[in-house]
C-alpha cells in the first residue's frame, strides 16, 4: 500500500478517500459532537435553505456574517455551546460542498481535532487516498494542503510502511516541513490571517487542536436538488454527514 494525497480533488476514485478540511471538517465535527443527528453541507444559500426546510438549523457566513435567515455564524466558539441534540444541522460550506461533488459515497472527513480517530478509521477501511479539499478551479488549500501532509505522515507511520507517500503526499509532507509547528500553517493561511483580521484567534486556536474529537464524520447521502424545481441558478447538490 502507498499513500496518495491530491492537493486538489482529482477524480474518478475507485472507493472512500479522506478528505482533508481543515475549518469546515472541525465545524460538522462540532455539530456531530453536540448530538447533531446529521449534518448537511450545501454550496450556495439557497440550496442550504432547500435542505433545512422542515426545521433544519441553519449555519454559514458570507463575508463574516450568516446570511439572511440563517439561525447562526460558524465561530467554532459559539458551535461548541450550540444546543443541536437530535437536530438537522445544515452548513452553507462552498469549498468543502465543491470538493465532495468530487468524491465518493462513504468517504470520511478529517482534521486537524479528530486526526487519531480519522487515522484509525482510515486503517481500518484500508483508505490510503487523503484528498485536500478545494472547490473546483480553486488553487490547493495551504491549510487543507499541510494538514493532509500531517495526516499522510502518520498514516504511513501507522501502516509500518517506509517510503509509503506518493508524490503528492510527499509534496504536502514536505510542505508541513516548513513549518515550525503545523498550527502555524493555519495562522499564515488565508482562511487564518482572515479569523485574526476579524479578532476570531480562538476559532483558530480550536481548528489547531490535535486529536480532541472522537467523532469521524462519514458521507452517508447525497442529495440532488434540481435548479427548476427549486428556484436555483444551476443543479446543487446537498451532502449529509453522520458520524
Ligand atoms: O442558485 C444558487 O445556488 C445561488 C442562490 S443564492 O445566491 O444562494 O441565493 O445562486 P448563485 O448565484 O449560483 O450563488
Amino acid at each position: 500500500m502507498t499513500i496518495r494525497v491530491d492537493l486538489v480533488p482529482n477524480p474518478p476514485y475507485s472507493g472512500p478517500v479522506l478528505l482533508v478540511d481543515v475549518w469546515f471538517g472541525s465545524a460538522v465535527g462540532l455539530l456531530l459532537s453536540s448530538g447533531a443527528q446529521e449534518v448537511w453541507v450545501a454550496r450556495s444559500a439557497r440550496a442550504a435553505q432547500v435542505l433545512a426546510e422542515g426545521g433544519g438549523v441553519l449555519l454559514g457566513e458570507e463575508e463574516g456574517l450568516p446570511p439572511e435567515g440563517f439561525h447562526h455564524g460558524l465561530s467554532l466558539r459559539a458551535l461548541e455551546r450550540l444546543e443541536v441534540a437530535g437536530k438537522t444541522c445544515v452548513l452553507l460550506a462552498p469549498g468543502l460542498a465543491g470538493a465532495l461533488e468530487s468524491v465518493p459515497l462513504f468517504s470520511l472527513l478529517g482534521y486537524f481535532r479528530n486526526a487519531r480517530k480519522a487515522l484509525h478509521q482510515a486503517q481500518m477501511e484500508r483508505i490510503g487516498t487523503l484528498v485536500a479539499a478545494a472547490d473546483k478551479g480553486c488553487p490547493p488549500s495551504l491549510a487543507n494542503t499541510v494538514v493532509a501532509g500531517f495526516l499522510a505522515r502518520r498514516l504511513e507511520q501507522l501502516a509500518g510502511l517506509r517510503d509509503g507517500l506518493q508524490e503528492g503526499a510527499r509534496v504536502a509532507a514536505r510542505l508541513l516541513k516548513n513549518f515550525p509547528d503545523p498550527q502555524e500553517a493555519l495562522v499564515q493561511s488565508e482562511e487564518g490571517q482572515a479569523l485574526l483580521r476579524a479578532g476570531r484567534s480562538e476559532d483558530l486556536a480550536l481548528a489547531s487542536l490535535i486529536s480532541v474529537e472522537e467523532r469521524v464524520p462519514r458521507l452517508v447521502e447525497v442529495r440532488r436538488l434540481e435548479a427548476e424545481r427549486y428556484g436555483l441558478s444551476k443543479t446543487r447538490y446537498g451532502f449529509c454527514f453522520r458520524g
